[in-house]
């Protein structure tokens, strides 16, 4: 049967499951989609992301970030939902994509506390930044779906060396296409660390060197080796564990 089940009236064709889309050869767990969302869709997000308000980005020294639905607190979130444009159509379609053939009614968020991601991070990489290589910490449970706008950049994996100290030299490498989904669990989440080189073109890609080549959409335009690199901004989807309602301090301020 064919991995991918192709789907018209301006959907993608995803994957049957996600097992088609494992990328063999790194520590459990991860998958890619190199086309989770059409060029329509990523144009829409683009554009939301450059409407929100202003004070809605975060600046960093190179670059900036904006949190959604709010920044955490002690490691929490303050209820609330996300905005319609960051959940359609991207976490109605993560939930639809089964993790094998025959469990039809799993999905990656099916074993997270909350059964989907409540927290998105946009952050965005101007060619020659990145992020140093980290750990995303306890406050979220260990899945993390990333959705690409814009240009291709590696994700380096890296591991820490016995004396405990970062191994600055990625023992990994995943290449990710504009419109493509990544999604990382598992020891990926809780062993290894992640980032992303300060450059402004990856380098010595190959079938030897990224560990997802195989997945790719279009391998051959990387067949020199290189990839410029664009703006790139990232969605980061992620379900975190603690969730605090606001309480009941305000309500006498809401109409009975
Ligand atoms: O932009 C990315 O793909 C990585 C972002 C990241 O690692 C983070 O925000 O924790
Ligand atoms: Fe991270």
């Amino acid at each position: 049967m064919a991995a991918y089940t192709g789907m018209d009236n301006g959907s993608p064709a995803l994957p049957r499951s996600l097992e088609d889309v494992r990328i063999t050869g790194l520590p459990p767990v991860a998958f890619y989609i190199s086309d989770f969302i059409t060029a329509e869709e990523e144009k829409i997000l683009l554009a939301k992301i450059a409407a929100a308000p202003k004070p809605r980005w975060k600046q960093l020294t190179h670059r900036r970030l904006q949190t959604w639905p709010s920044d955490l607190v002690n490691n929490k979130l303050v209820d609330a939902p996300l905005p319609v444009w960051l959940q359609e159509p991207v976490i109605s379609r993560l939930k639809s994509i089964p993790i094998s053939r025959d469990q039809a009614s799993s999905h990656v968020f099916c074993d997270s506390p909350h059964g989907a991601p409540n927290h998105v991070l946009v952050n965005e990489y101007p060619p020659g930044i990145g992020i140093m290589p980290h750990k995303d910490g306890s406050a979220y449970h260990p899945v993390v779906c990333t959705v690409s706008l814009g240009g291709s950049l590696c994700l380096n994996i890296h591991k820490t060396k016995v004396d405990g100290t970062l191994d600055t030299e990625p023992i990994w490498r995943i290449l990710q296409e504009p419109r493509s989904l990544l999604i990382t669990s598992a020891d990926l989440y809780t062993e290894y660390l992640h980032g992303i080189a300060d450059i402004a073109e990856d380098i010595g890609l190959s079938e030897h060197s990224i560990a997802n080549w195989g997945l790719l959409r279009d391998s051959a335009s990387f067949a020199e080796g290189r990839s410029q690199r664009l703006t790139r901004t990232s969605l980061t989807y992620r379900d975190v564990m603690s969730v605090a309602r606001l309480g009941n301090k305000f309500s006498f301020l809401q109409k009975r």
